[in-house]
């Protein structure tokens, strides 16, 4: 049995995500999703909670054909020592034998702590970004529905997705406001 790490913040997931899985399941058995940053939500950068997001990454995954017993999401608070989070994430998860990231910190992370690090194929990266799907949805563009699973737009939809970035950028829901 390998297992493949695959981290991410997937806020929220896109086709690039579901692209990225199902190169990784061709050259592993299991792919242990670790959904980053779970603490946060409601944010301009992260306005989905973990639960939300692993809600959206499994419709999405399985309406891109991708076989659901070969997935594990996992959510992972972040915490301020690196270290310790790498030690957070190993306790986390199930044993895996390699990792998948396109991000080159947490490359560094892995390969230091003696880990083989791959990097999935990217799908149309300046098209397919979490950031691009915040931004339309800031703007109130409705081009962003394109970029994701028609299951994950239906779920956006259902949180009001839009209205929740809209109001975030206006700073009101910043944790100092509390
Ligand atoms: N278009 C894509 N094709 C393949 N992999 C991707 C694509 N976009 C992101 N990824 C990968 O998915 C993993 C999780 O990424 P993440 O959740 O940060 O998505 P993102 O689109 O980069 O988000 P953001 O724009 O918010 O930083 C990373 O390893 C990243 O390299
Ligand atoms: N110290 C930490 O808590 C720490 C360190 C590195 C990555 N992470 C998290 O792992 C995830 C990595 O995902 P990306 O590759 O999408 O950036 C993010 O949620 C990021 O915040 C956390």
């Amino acid at each position: 049995m390998v297992r493949g790490l695959f981290p991410g913040r997937f806020q929220p997931p896109h086709w690039g995500h579901i692209y990225a899985v199902k190169e990784i399941l061709k050259e592993v058995d299991e792919v242990i999703i670790a959904m980053g940053s779970a603490q946060f939500n409601y944010l301009l950068k992260d306005p989905f909670t973990a639960g939300e997001r692993i809600w959206m990454l499994r419709e999405g995954l399985r309406e891109g054909g991708v076989d659901l017993s070969r997935v594990v999401i996992i959510p992972i608070p972040n915490v301020e020592n690196n270290l310790e989070w790498l030690g957070r994430v190993k306790s986390y998860t199930p044993p895996f034998d390699v990792i998948y990231t396109g991000n080159p910190f947490v490359a560094l992370l892995f390969r230091e702590a003696g880990y083989e690090v791959r990097q999935q194929p990217m799908f149309q990266r300046e098209r397919y970004s979490s950031t691009r799907v915040r931004e339309l949805l800031l703007r109130g563009d409705p081009s962003w529905e394109e970029l994701v699973p028609k299951s994950v737009a239906e779920i956006i939809k259902k949180l009001r997705g839009a209205e929740r970035v809209k109001t975030a950028a206006s700073g009101e829901a910043e944790p100092h406001k509390w």
